[in-house]
């Protein structure tokens, strides 16, 4: 029946204010208001349709993804929107394209590591998309290595020129989003060398295809990668492989702001760190940070929606049976993904408010916060996403049979988001970078130097090594101030303990390989702590609204304490907290369960996704599932013929065979 809402029974039940919420999730009225405006315009645009992406061939995807790509330029262009309201257009399209490179990596690219100059060329014409680029850095043989790209760019004194060149099969690059069929332009990263001199790798602008026909300009060889994990998902973005065969490009096409050849072929640094080749990786695991809280959410939208749709036993004398999402097994799969998806939205707030901090930093020649604006992207990217990847399964598996329908949303979801754990760094190796930025922290700590800003607890390395936890009933650990000295204790113990290890062995880079593992374990817990205590933080700050705040506190606290749930062997090995207070952590666990239950749906609504979003039947704002589940599964091609296409051929040999094989 049109117009029921069938989740009307649990919107009643919430606590708190959900249209409150739904600032605190966007993070201010402005950005509730924009969103919200933005989410709407495209939803009620036909050409944005997405619902048909796992029926289409390869091609047909692609173009369609041009086309849409081509039509959200338009309205960008038409509606004159601002650069926050066309991100944010771009983001409810949902759809992976070329764009994304551009104005995530090619653009970032040019404005961090370009100068002045460089900045006026080419920002325009990419501004206005008179030019379209991508970001080539990972090769065939290398992606987590950066140092260990092949790709070279020779400085030719006589003609002025770099020779971009792929001395071997393994230096093609391989992966570049919108590299495959669209970039005219790549910002290249290839090792610089002047007069026989290898200067490590840094990045060159360099055109690929022709801007009058598209096509790849001598020396280059281009094409896409081949079809990627899942129907539609990723395989709307044309990643690509790329040869260079001897290409010239002007001297003044190396990005040098951060060091430069001069018209002699001399090589100078200016006087920035060279890790500001790496700030355009810095900024894009910021952004991957904040997506991680909208692609969790969601999953735990639909998840959360259709657990209090879908019923199954405990039915007395003909009533209803029990909602699924009334069972303690479903909350405990549930309510920690509920709860990290709000988590993981207050981590990226303070995670984009640090990285502007840096910038700014840098503007004014101030390089201190470097090291830790890396050690906490590398890590939150790391930890967020792995989260989220294995969280989207989870609900998937929540919504039962029905979440493996491509109708669910959810496929397709995790699908897309998979390799999140791998782009912008494999999340092991961004681990080992937030390993070793501790075991320098721990190195040297009594020497004078204070750790600053998420790594200054451990100056209280001492106290944290030896406190104990003082909680003695379920209730104390609802305590901040006992759940932040818990994961404080844990994480400096684990990284102590690794240093501990690390100064047995007489080479040092032997001792970290061969403790891998345990650090890896020790960055883990170093970055789990900054989540909780971010979300900590902002319960500090003024909420308002009836019952926000207090909601966000239980969330926050179930967050906190199935984390150390399921990593009580770290908590407790390392007598950080009893046997006995862990059990009464759980007890707490269930009693959070409980008290969050009645605001389930309104903690999602709170993220304020329209329909044509979160692409769910089982998600849908109204409840509505079984009839529409119905309705979609009729929509199927197979089902546009009774009699399936190769009845004939192959169907009706086989039936005939049995039907002789059964008379004799
Ligand atoms: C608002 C607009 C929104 C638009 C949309 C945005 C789009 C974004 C959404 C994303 C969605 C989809 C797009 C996917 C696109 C994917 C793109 C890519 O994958 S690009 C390729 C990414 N590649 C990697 O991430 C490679 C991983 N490897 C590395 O980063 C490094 O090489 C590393 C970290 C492993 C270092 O290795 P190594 O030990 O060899 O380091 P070095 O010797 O080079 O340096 C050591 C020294 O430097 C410090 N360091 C390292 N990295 C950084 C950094 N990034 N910043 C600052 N400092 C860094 C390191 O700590 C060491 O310091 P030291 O003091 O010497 O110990
Ligand atoms: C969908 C997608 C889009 C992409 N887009 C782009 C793009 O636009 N531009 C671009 O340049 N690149 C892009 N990439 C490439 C991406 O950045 C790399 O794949 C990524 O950095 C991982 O590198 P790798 O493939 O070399 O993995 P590898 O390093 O080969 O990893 C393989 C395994 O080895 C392990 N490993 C590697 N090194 C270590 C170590 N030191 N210690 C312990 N374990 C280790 C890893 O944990 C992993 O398990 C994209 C990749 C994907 C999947």
């Amino acid at each position: 029946m049109a117009g029921v809402d069938y989740l009307a029974d649990e919107r009643n039940k919430a606590e708190f204010d959900v249209n409150e919420m739904k600032i605190v999730w966007a993070g201010s009225r402005h950005a509730f208001e924009l969103s919200d405006r933005i989410s709407r315009l495209v939803a009620s645009d036909p050409a944005f349709r997405k619902d048909n992406r796992p029926m289409l061939s390869r091609k047909e995807l692609f173009k369609n993804t041009l086309r849409k790509t081509a039509h959200a330029w338009k309205r960008i262009n038409e509606l004159r929107l601002t650069e926050e309201e066309a991100n944010k257009l771009r983001f409810y399209v949902d759809e992976p394209a070329f764009a994304d490179l551009h104005w995530g990596m090619f653009v970032p690219a040019i404005k961090g590591q370009g100068t002045d100059e460089q900045h006026q060329k080419w920002l325009p014409l990419a501004y206005k998309m008179q030019i379209i680029g991508c970001y080539a850095q990972t090769e065939l043989g290398h992606g987590s290595n950066v140092q260990g790209l092949e790709t070279t760019a020779t400085f030719d004194p006589q003609t002025d020129e770099f020779i971009i060149h792929s001395p071997t099969l393994t230096s093609s690059k391989w992966w570049p989003g919108g590299l495959g069929k669209v970039s005219t332009h790549a910002v290249v990263y290839a090792r610089l060398i002047t007069d026989g001199k290898d200067h490590g790798v840094h990045g060159f602008i360099v055109q690929l295809r022709s801007l009058d026909d598209h096509s790849p300009l001598p020396g280059i060889i281009v094409g896409d990668i081949g079809m990627k994990f899942g129907n539609g998902a990723y395989n709307t973005m044309d990643n690509g492989v790329l040869r260079f065969d001897h290409v010239r490009i002007p001297r003044n096409q190396m990005l040098m702001r951060v060091s430069q050849v001069t018209r002699e072929g001399k090589y100078k640094q200016s006087n920035v760190p060279r890790q500001l080749v790496y700030g355009t990786m810095v900024y894009v695991r910021q952004v991957i940070v904040s997506d991680a809280s909208y692609a969790l959410s969601r999953a735990v939208c639909i998840a959360t929606r259709y657990s209090c749709v879908r019923r199954q036993f405990g039915s007395q004398n003909g009533g209803a049976e029990t909602q699924v999402i009334d069972y303690k097994t479903q909350q405990n799969r549930l309510f920690p993904l509920l709860a990290s998806a709000y988590a993981f939205r207050f981590v990226s707030e303070w995670l984009k408010w640090l990285y502007t901090d840096v910038m700014q930093r840098l503007q004014a020649n101030d390089f201190s916060t470097l090291p830790e604006a890396h050690a906490c992207t590398a890590g939150l990217k790391s930890l967020t996403t792995s989260a989220t990847a294995d969280g989207i399964e989870e609900c998937r598996k929540l919504c039962g049979g029905h979440g493996y329908l491509c109708s669910s949303g959810l496929p397709e979801l995790f699908a897309v988001y998979v390799p999140a754990c791998t782009y912008e760094g494999d999340n092991t190796v961004l681990l080992l970078q937030v390993a070793r930025f501790l075991m320098k922290t721990v190195s040297q700590l009594g020497s004078g130097k204070k750790p600053v800003g998420t790594i200054s607890y451990m100056e209280q390395a001492e106290h944290l090594m030896k406190c104990r936890c003082e909680v003695q009933r379920a209730e104390d650990w609802l305590k901040p101030s006992v759940i932040l000295e818990v994961f404080e204790a844990r994480a400096t113990r684990m990284s102590v303990a690794c240093a501990q290890n690390l100064s047995k062995f007489a080479n040092p880079e032997e001792g970290f390989s061969e403790l891998l593992a345990d650090l890896v374990e020790a960055a883990i817990a170093h970055c789990q702590l900054i989540v909780v205590s971010k979300f900590i933080e902002k319960l500090r700050q003024d909420i308002p609204g009836k019952g926000v705040k207090q909601v966000l506190g239980m969330l926050c606290n179930i967050y906190a304490l199935h984390i150390l749930h399921k990593n009580l062997g770290d908590f407790v090995s390392t007598g950080c907290i009893t046997s006995k207070q862990a059990s009464l952590a759980n007890e707490q666990l269930r009693s959070l369960y409980s008290q969050v239950r009645p605001n389930a749906v309104a903690l999602v609504d709170s993220f304020n996704y329209t329909d044509h979003f979160l692409g769910s039947v089982l998600g849908r704002y109204d409840g509505n599932v079984y009839p529409n589940l119905y309705e979609e599964a009729w929509k199927d091609p197979l089902n546009d013929s009774v009699v399936p296409d190769g009845y004939h051929e192959y169907i009706r040999p086989i039936l005939k065979q049995q039907l002789r094989t059964a008379r004799l």
